[in-house]
């Protein structure tokens, strides 16, 4: 790498795209890699803070900072993920699929470890579209020994990759209301059309939807209709707390599902039951959920969707960020709440 006064450097290649910042205005490419400079980018070079520039001179075992972006990309990507060309030296990977985000994170963390190599990501877990950023890679220096890089890959190569996208599957899906007070027409069902909104998001096959009154009976009756039918996920609502008609959590278990958790450090979602027989989820969902635009049932169900086993340990470290800030605009998945680890 050689270093040029700017006014020296007219008819030189620039090695590096070259990033102009206008606060509140601009933030890019002023000129990019394989730019030949011009007498008049003297002045715009100037004002961009540059008095020098580097010119290329090929060094043995170093590679460029476009160069090691792309091959850090091509080593941590797995399915469901593409990286776009570098630009001023990074490279952003992103989704292929609506679905979940799942990291490596211990792998993420031994990348970061590395020398002058930087993985920024958004956080394990993350709900995302087709299109949608997942993490942006960099070298910190124009050029890395290409030595550092090879160890990157060999690791990625045993161990990798560190990101995925789980594409939601189409599952089908039952709904059992519970509740003498929505059975009896007393009030009208809110959680039914709230479910319904909520599974059309994961285009979810809804292959049925029963009211039922507070009988354990009745409520197991439903269930075992359902799974006949070939439900892969049942969720039923209501009488998930601590009042003597609270029969939900009774029936899920006499349904002989496997108790994942009854009780979760999530606010709202305390009152929250998940048990699995076979392959099937039942979900218990407490009557807080129709009150918040988002509850643990935000969290789930994508987990759910994107094929993931849940386990009482998932529900156990939620409860740092379990607690939602209850927003007048709510922004999930962009804010703290399900990132419990
Ligand atoms: N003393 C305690 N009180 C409460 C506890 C507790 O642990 N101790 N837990 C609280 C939590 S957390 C929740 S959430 C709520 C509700 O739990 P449930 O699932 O048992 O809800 P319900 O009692 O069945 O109903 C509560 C409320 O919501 C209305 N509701 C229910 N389903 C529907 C529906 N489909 N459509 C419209 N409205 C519905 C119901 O009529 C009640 O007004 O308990 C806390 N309290
Ligand atoms: O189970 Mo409740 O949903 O925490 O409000």
């Amino acid at each position: 790498m050689k270093k040029v006064r700017v006014e020296d450097a007219v008819g030189m290649e620039l090695c590096h795209d070259i990033t102009r910042i206008v606060p509140g205005q601009f933030k890019g490419v002023l000129y990019p890699r394989g730019h030949r400079i011009r007498n008049e980018d003297i002045a715009e070079l100037r004002k961009a803070g540059k008095e020098h520039i580097f010119v290329w001179e090929e060094n043995a075992g170093e590679i460029h900072e476009d160069e090691a972006a792309v091959r850090i990309a091509r080593a941590i990507m797995g399915p469901n993920t593409e990286f776009e060309q570098p630009r001023e030296g990074k490279t952003m990977l992103k989704s292929m699929a609506k679905g979940l985000l799942r990291i490596d994170r211990s792998l993420l963390k031994r990348i970061n470890s590395m020398e002058n190599i930087t993985i920024a990501a958004r956080p394990d877990y993350f709900i995302v579209k087709q299109g949608d950023k997942l993490a942006g890679a960099r070298i910190i220096p124009l050029v890395i020994k290409e030595k550092s890089i090879l160890a990157l890959e060999e690791l990625c190569r045993t161990e990798g990759p560190v990101f995925e996208v789980k594409p939601y599957r189409q599952l089908k899906a039952g709904l059992v209301i519970t509740g003498n007070e929505v059975y009896e027409g007393l009030i009208e069902d809110k959680f039914g059309p709230l479910l319904e909104e909520k599974l059309a998001d994961y285009e979810a096959d809804l292959i049925g939807k029963a009211y039922c009154p507070d009988d354990t009976g009745l409520i197991s009756r439903s269930i075992k209709e359902l799974l006949k039918a070939g439900a892969d996920l049942i969720i039923l609502t209501g009488g998930m707390s601590v009042d003597p008609d609270d029969l939900t959590p009774v029936a899920i278990r006499d349904s002989g599902a496997e108790v994942v958790t009854y009780g979760t450090p999530v606010q709202p979602g305390n009152m929250f039951m998940l048990a699995y027989l076979g392959n099937t989820a039942l979900a218990g969902v407490p009557g807080g959920a129709i009150f918040s635009r988002t509850s643990l049932l935000d969290i789930v169900l994508p987990r759910i969707f994107s094929g993931e086993k849940m386990t009482r340990e998932d529900f156990v470290i939620m409860g740092e960020g379990g607690l939602c800030n209850g927003c007048a605009s709510c922004s999930y998945p962009n804010c703290y709440f399900g990132r419990g680890r």
